[in-house]
């Protein structure tokens, strides 16, 4: 199936991330927004044209039908925009990119949309940060994507949706709606209550407590950090689900709670508790793929003591490529004020024996 022209319809962070990348693949993207200024600043970051919907401003038809339009805006509104965009007849197929997929399937056949033309779906991919100017145009390589055809689907429309997939350099996930929002509760929808959970904590700790936030810290909470409003639509949007598996984090929680102040009470064997918990928590999150939705990486850790001065990241990478290893991933880790960090190197483990001794050799502190 080819996409020559593709409409996108909100042009916050994960429609103009689409726009762009759709664009370095060479196709036409037309831009609509309800706000004007979204519109304009996707235009000038090079993520398409704007739309101009109708045809001599009165016409009940869309001026230039597109191959497929992408409804990028919040929950609530994919399924009246879907209505109005084929009202108009403004592209041959329609998806979406919410974060739940139930609500607004069920709520767009409510509303009589042609579901022939329709294949929801959902990039499992994006950040804390919204609007146009959060936008990557390779926001979504290598990562899932989900779609969630019902069974008036046109194979054709599932076609186009697997094309935009493939031309974000995503990997398609079929899933029914409904498995779609059990497994999003658990990944995506719960994680982030937790996160808000342990990042409210922050709001009146003290400064003190706030000089002492290392990369653990900020791991948890990255994604509290997004916007409320948009959260809102999506955990109201999955409520039961996320209900569910927030409960069960309680339950654990509590446990914790309760074994840490038995064993300051003295009790010893209240560690077993902690323990399992803590246990628990390994398995979990080896169970999560690695990059490209593989198998979980199982790569090795080279930990590097740089100095905080221009050039030395350079320097490092210089080595790595002297002695042929190949850099899978990079963390920095800085403590404010001090004139030294810490990067660390996900490499291969084969390679990680002779890195460090490369890097000591030439002066490097592997501690
Ligand atoms: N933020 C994230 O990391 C991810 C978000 N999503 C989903 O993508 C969708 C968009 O989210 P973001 O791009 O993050 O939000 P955003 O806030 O960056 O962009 C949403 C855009 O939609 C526009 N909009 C709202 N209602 C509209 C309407 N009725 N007609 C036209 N434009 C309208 C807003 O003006 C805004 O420009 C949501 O459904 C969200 O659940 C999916 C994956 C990741
Ligand atoms: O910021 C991140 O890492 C995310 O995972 C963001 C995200 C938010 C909502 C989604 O529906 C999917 C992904």
């Amino acid at each position: 199936m080819d996409l020559r022209t593709v409409l996108v319809v909100g042009t916050g962070l994960i429609g103009t991330s689409a726009a762009l990348a759709l664009r370095k693949r060479g196709v036409r993207v037309l831009l609509a927004d309800r706000d004007q200024g979204a519109v304009r600043l996707a235009r000038e970051l090079g993520a398409g044209e704007e739309w101009q919907p109708m045809k001599g401003g009165q016409a009940a038809q869309a001026s230039e039908r597109a191959d497929l339009a992408i409804i990028a805006v919040p929950p609530a509104y994919v399924a009246s925009e879907l209505l109005e965009l084929q009202r108009i007849d403004a592209a041959r197929f329609y998806t979406d990119v919410a974060s739940v997929k139930a609500e607004p399937i069920h709520r767009a056949a409510q509303l009589g949309c042609d579901l022939a033309a329709y294949v929801a779906s959902h990039p499992l991919a994006g950040r804390e940060k919204s609007g146009p100017g959060a936008a990557r145009e390779d926001l979504f390589l290598g990562r899932p994507w989900a779609l969630c055809p019902t069974e008036e689907a046109d194979p054709e429309a599932k076609a186009a949706v697997l094309r935009l997939i493939e031309l974000c350099g995503a990997n398609a996930v079929e899933v029914s709606a409904t498995d779609h929002d059990r497994a999003v509760a658990v990944v995506s929808h719960a994680p982030h209550v937790a996160a808000s959970a342990v990042a409210a904590r922050l709001a009146d700790a003290t400064d003190v407590a706030l000089g002492l936030a290392g990369q653990g810290v900020r791991d948890v909470t990255r994604i509290a950090g997004s916007d409320p409003g948009l959260w809102l639509g999506i955990l109201s949007g999955n409520a039961s689900p996320v209900a569910e598996v927030l409960e069960a984090v309680a339950n654990d929680l509590a446990d914790a709670a309760s074994a840490l102040r038995a064993l300051a009470e003295g009790d010893g064997t209240a560690t077993n508790e902690i323990t399992q918990l803590l246990k628990r928590g390994v398995v979990g999150h080896d169970r999560i793929p690695g990059k490209h939705g593989g198998p979980a990486s199982s790569y090795a850790a080279v930990q590097v003591v740089i100095g905080d001065s221009p050039g030395q990241l350079a320097r490092l990478f210089q080595v790595c490529d002297e002695v042929g290893v190949n850099v899978e991933d990079v963390r920095l880790e800085h403590a404010p004020g001090l004139p030294l960090g810490i990067a660390e190197l996900s490499v291969e483990p084969d390679a990680a024996g002779a890195l460090t001794e490369a890097l000591r050799e030439r002066g490097w502190q592997v501690p």
